[in-house]
């Protein structure tokens, strides 16, 4: 694992020096100086240094778990079960200096209910730099792929681009919003990327990560979450095991999952298929009053309770789940 380092007064110009160097983007002044500052360190290694500058891939860096855990805890509202199969599962592949395969996760559920959020968490945790990182690679169906007539370029720009990505950085992340709009011949054109093979063309996947995010299976989920609360059972005894088994074979038979009779589900390509939980209430509230910290407002329970009410519910007999999830709290906020 790298080593933190605390430079002293000597270091402090040397990076000083570095930085000014990185900002006018110099190459040989930033070598120069990187190397100057190494020198007066000389507890920090010209890498090191240069990754306090550049954006580094650090392959061997192990996941902080418990900083993961605790932020999925603090921000993620209402997800029990996605909370803790995200962290086995990325604290597994991260641990293990030998995975076979790359890790995908499939993550499931109704509109707004936190998939887009987790994937820029985990981004986050595993490269610092999240959605902008260089090594996080975020692909929206409708927006980079949306004419079906030209399926073979999109199929071969995608194979280039992952390829050449990971070859750069063998743990790059890369995440498929809206699988469920996506052709399957896109998916077609991943899947050797995501089996077992040691290496494609000489280059070896088993390192990245990829996330796929999807609606189907939302009304599955909602279905056995329904039953759950009517029979007066706590949403938290849900179990991975009510839902895992039902939402995969559900996916696997919905034409519309993105992932429909692609080869994924039935060469278990996917490790993990994550189930979110349709949002309530008083998740909505919570959602509204983390919207209203991260804004630097104080607390209103007043307007917590308005924007919550504002939202509309499911199903029509009982309204317990919101619709949209929290998705649209942060605009109706800003009428309040
Ligand atoms: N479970 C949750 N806990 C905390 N905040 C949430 C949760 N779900 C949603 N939010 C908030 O709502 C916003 C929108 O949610 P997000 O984009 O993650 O939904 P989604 O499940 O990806 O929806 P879609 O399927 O429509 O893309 C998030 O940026 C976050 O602020």
């Amino acid at each position: 694992m790298r080593r933190a380092a605390r430079p002293g007064r000597a270091a402090a110009a040397g990076l000083l020096l570095a930085a000014r160097a990185v900002a006018g983007l110099e190459p040989i002044s930033v070598g120069i100086a990187i190397a100057a500052a190494s020198a007066l360190t000389g507890y920090l290694s010209y890498t090191d240094l240069f990754c306090r500058f550049a954006e580094c891939c650090l392959e061997e860096q192990r996941l902080n778990a418990s900083a993961l855990k605790l932020e999925l805890e603090e921000k993620l509202f209402g997800q029990h079960l996605a909370t803790e199969v995200i962290l086995k599962a990325l604290t597994g592949f991260k641990n293990n200096k030998n995975p076979k395969k790359p890790l995908t996760l499939s993550l499931h559920g109704w509109a707004g209910t936190g998939k887009n959020f987790v994937s820029q968490i985990v981004a986050e945790n595993l490269h610092s730099k999240g959605l902008k990182s260089n090594f996080v690679h975020l692909f929206v169906s409708t927006l980079h792929f949306p004419h079906e007539q030209q399926i073979k370029l999109y199929q071969d720009q995608l194979q280039g681009w992952i390829r050449g990505n990971v070859s750069a950085c063998a743990s790059s992340v890369f995440i498929f919003d809206e699988m469920d709009k996506l052709h399957p011949g896109i998916i077609d054109a991943i899947k050797p990327f995501l089996d077992y093979y040691e290496q494609v063309d000489g280059v070896s996947f088993r390192k990245a990560i990829f996330i796929f995010l999807s609606n189907a299976g939302g009304d599955l989920i909602t279905k056995i979450a329904l039953d759950f609360w009517r029979a007066g059972r706590k949403r938290e005894d849900i179990q991975l095991k009510d839902l895992e088994p039902v939402l995969s074979v559900g996916v696997f038979n919905n034409k519309h999952s993105g992932l429909w009779h692609s080869g994924l589900i039935d060469r278990n390509l996917i490790d993990y298929f994550i189930p979110f939980l349709p949002l309530e209430y008083r998740h909505v509230k919570m959602c509204v009053r983390a919207e209203m910290r991260a804004r630097g407002s104080a607390i209103d329970e007043d307007v917590v309770t308005r924007v919550a009410e504002e939202m509309t519910f499911f199903p029509k007999s009982e309204k317990i789940y919101s619709d949209k999830g929290c998705k649209t709290v942060q605009s109706r906020l800003d009428f309040h």
